[in-house]
């Protein structure tokens, strides 16, 4: 992401060599202060790691004995003592379940920490409390190192601002004080690179700090236009460069998150979180950090393999698997929901091996996704299940499945219910026909009757159940019919019928349940994905799913809004969490993408706090005449920047490979097609397609061929542009070759 625009004001104390542990000359300054001082907390920290040993398991033998020294110790200690203390009693109680060596990561010297708070409390000495990625706390060295995921003491970095008198309960206790000072700092290296404090931020630069006027980040645009005057038009990047080589030590985000991003990672482990946020408001920033926090405070329980993350596409699988390790989670399994949903109905229907359909009709997808079947499915399927004729194995299921939808009175009857004026009965017959169509091949697909002759050839009983582990692959009827008989959709259709008549998925002989499920993208799955992913969940229910109702891409799912969802899945008391502040873009760029949603865009508009470059349309009369015009702003943008992201965002593949081979043509240097999701995640050129770029970011977007034969005005067009928009963190052009789009904002044309 790019630097916000800052300008800068020098400051001249001498920032401390690595070695030497100097503190920067006071020459007076108010501000020094807060660079002296952190510069000395940070030599006393790096001072104080330097000496400490790697901590050893403790011995076998007296686990009882330490465990209740601890709690004694807990009961009489400072509030930021405690996690230090109860991470030494989880690290015993896992040894001694164990008896296996637990060392807890030990703090990197290199960058110990990323908050700082002083804190004053009633007839206590003022103290320093740093905020980390692991907690090291040694009081008598006056090094106090607090896990952020540490709730107690975290708490008061997230909630309170400088100044702030706080009142919290933590456990039983009253806690009451005043945060005297509260920091952000970036350390790397063992080095302090930067300080954002109320006051100021303080970034290192060659010969001293320097201070960056937080005041000046709202006139951004302006020091833009100042060191370029010439030509802010039709240049990528002008006025970004010289603040962000300056402030390019960003903090990481966990000292970022602001309280309600906290206050939503830090809810209680049991219980449905549902997020609704606009592009780049956090959604998948809290999901993430959600499963750190429950990881970090109940290890046993949210182990990696009892979490589940469902993402909206392969780009956000490559991207979420990267983060989770970084925040101290393993191998947690990262999946779309169509991958997990074919894997798990392979699993519980082994033997149907059927072609799946890939140009589904749309009335036949809303037709398998809607509410109203939803609903006939979980009743049918309830009674079915209790009714002791039928049959309960995998057969039984498939036979309900295929009853289910071609029952032709009952379906008309929960449509007409459903009364949805969207989906009439002329398309409920339509998809109907279609499932007639092909149920009864699937049936015929069953190897059920060679297992049963098989069966009564060995002289055998026919076990009810599991006939999977009966059929081997060789055991397919002979006459294969290819054509596809199956749509995506049936995976859900089938798991879920599975899940009411015959309980838990299995994986092996285990029920196949997770602790913690994630879901991001949530917009883009049906009630009956959900329902079904729901269904894989212990009993506490531990869940976040989080969505952008604007950025919905599949308009045949039957997912419309929220509240409405929740009913369809009998969660109505379930609160939707508004997210309000958009981080990623500019108010800029946002002020576009919300113009481009019109009657679609959320009543409350988002709060921006970063400012930029102007949006810019540009036209030309040809793509030939566009790829011209990009390769020259292209090329001296990354001589400027070479380690800018930017990526080039088409509806169509054809649209994209047509840029991508002229731009090619034109030497454009890393420049790369991305056709299926296979992101490098590096500087450079991606050219490709808006839906693969869902959830992803970049410094520069160029919007090509928002034309109005592209982009009608439509609600897909109106979702698909904003998503293209919005991923847009600095700077962003729309650029048309025909007659323009009606969605871009006229005010932007006439510019
Ligand atoms: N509190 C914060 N302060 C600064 N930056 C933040 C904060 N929270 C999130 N961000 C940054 O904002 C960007 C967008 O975050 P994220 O991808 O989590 O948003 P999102 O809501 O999932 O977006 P989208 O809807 O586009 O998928 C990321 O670069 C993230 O690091």
């Amino acid at each position: 992401m790019t630097a916000k625009q800052t300008t800068a004001q020098p400051l001249r104390p001498e920032p401390s060599s690595g070695n030497s542990h100097s503190s920067p000359q006071p020459d007076g300054a108010d501000e020094l202060a807060i660079v002296r001082e952190e510069q000395a907390l940070l030599d006393r920290v790096r001072d104080h790691l330097a000496t400490v040993k790697p901590s050893r398991p403790p011995p076998t033998e007296d686990y009882e004995a330490q465990m209740i020294s601890l709690r004694d110790q807990i009961a009489a200690s400072r509030l930021e003592d405690v996690p230090a203390l109860v991470q030494q009693m989880e690290r015993i109680a896992g040894v001694a379940a164990r008896r296996a060596e637990v060392v807890t990561e030990p703090v990197d010297p290199r960058s110990p920490y990323f908050g700082h708070l002083r804190l004053r409390e009633r007839d206590k000495q003022d103290r320093d409390v740093l905020i980390g990625r692991t907690t090291h706390v040694d009081a008598k060295a006056g090094v106090r190192i607090v896990d952020w995921r540490h709730a107690p003491v975290s708490q008061l970095y997230y909630r309170y601002e400088e100044g702030a008198e706080y009142e919290e309960t933590f456990g039983d206790r009253e806690v009451e004080g005043k945060v005297l000072a509260r920091r952000t700092v970036t350390i790397e290296d063992g080095e302090l690179y930067r300080i954002a404090a109320p006051q100021g931020v303080f970034v290192r630069v060659e010969g001293g700090y320097r201070r960056l006027d937080s005041r000046a980040v709202v006139l951004a645009g302006g020091q833009g236009k100042a060191v370029r005057p010439e030509d802010m038009r039709g240049a990528l990047g002008t006025g970004a460069s010289f603040a962000a080589k300056e402030d390019r030590h960003l903090p990481e985000i966990a000292a970022l998150l602001d309280p309600r991003q906290f206050e939503l990672i830090s809810r209680p482990d049991a219980g449905i979180v549902v997020i609704q946020g606009g592009a780049g408001s956090g959604k998948t920033t809290i999901g993430v950090h959600r499963m750190a926090f429950l990881a970090f405070n109940n290890r046993s329980r949210f182990s990696a393999d009892k979490m589940l993350v469902i993402v909206g596409s392969p780009a956000l699988r490559a991207y979420i698997s990267e983060v989770l390790p970084a925040l101290g989670i393993g191998e947690v399994q990262v999946e779309t929901f169509a991958e997990w949903a074919r894997a798990a109905r392979t699993r519980a229907f082994p033997w149907l091996e059927v072609p799946v359909e890939e140009n589904t009709p749309s009335a036949v997808t809303r037709y398998k996704t809607h509410p109203a079947l939803l609903r006939l499915l979980e009743e049918r399927a309830a009674a079915y299940g209790q009714d002791l004729t039928t049959r309960k194995d995998s057969r039984g299921i498939l036979w309900f499945w295929a009853d289910l939808l071609t029952d032709k009175e009952s379906i008309e009857k929960a449509f007409i219910a459903a009364n949805d004026p969207e989906f009439g009965l002329d398309k409920v017959r339509q998809a109907w026909r279609w499932c007639a169509e092909r149920c009864p091949a699937v049936l015929d697909r069953d190897p059920g009757d060679r297992a049963e002759r098989k069966a009564a050839l060995a002289d055998e009983p026919i076990a009810d159940e599991p006939e999977e582990e009966r059929l081997g692959a060789d055991d397919r009827p002979i006459e294969e019919d290819e054509r596809a008989l199956l749509d995506p959709e049936d995976d859900a259709l089938l798991l879920r019928a599975y899940q009411v008549i015959k309980g838990d998925l299995k994986k092996g002989k285990q029920p196949y349940v997770f602790e913690h499920l994630f879901v991001d993208e949530a917009q883009d799955l049906a009630p009956l994905d959900l329902a079904v992913l729901l269904g894989v969940v212990s009993k506490q229910k531990s869940v976040t799913l989080a969505g952008d109702t604007a950025q919905r891409l599949f308009m045949d799912s039957g997912f419309r809004d929220w509240s409405r969802v929740l009913e369809d899945l009998g969660l109505d008391s379930v609160n939707i969490e508004p997210l309000r502040i958009a981080y990623r873009s500019t108010r800029e760029v946002l002020a576009v993408a919300r113009d481009i949603l019109g009657p679609l865009a959320d009543p409350t508009p988002p709060l921006a706090p970063r400012t930029g470059a102007p949006v810019e349309h540009h036209h030309f009369p040809s793509q030939g005449a566009a790829v011209a015009f990009l390769a020259d702003s292209i090329r001296p943008l990354f001589t400027r920047e070479p380690r800018a992201t930017l990526a080039i965002l088409a509806r169509h593949p054809e649209q994209a490979d047509a840029y991508y081979e002229a731009l090619k043509m034109a030497e454009i240097p890393s420049l790369r097609r991305v056709r299926a999701f296979d992101f490098l995640f590096r500087p450079g050129v991606d050219v490709t397609e808006i839906r693969q770029v869902k959830g992803l970011e970049y410094d520069y977007v160029v919007l090509v061929d928002v034309n109005h034969s592209t982009y009608p005005a439509d609600d897909e067009s109106r979702h698909l542009l904003h998503i293209g928009a919005t991923r847009a963190a600095h700077q962003l052009w729309v650029v048309s070759t025909a007659k323009p789009s009606p969605l871009v904002p006229a005010w932007l044309l006439n510019a």
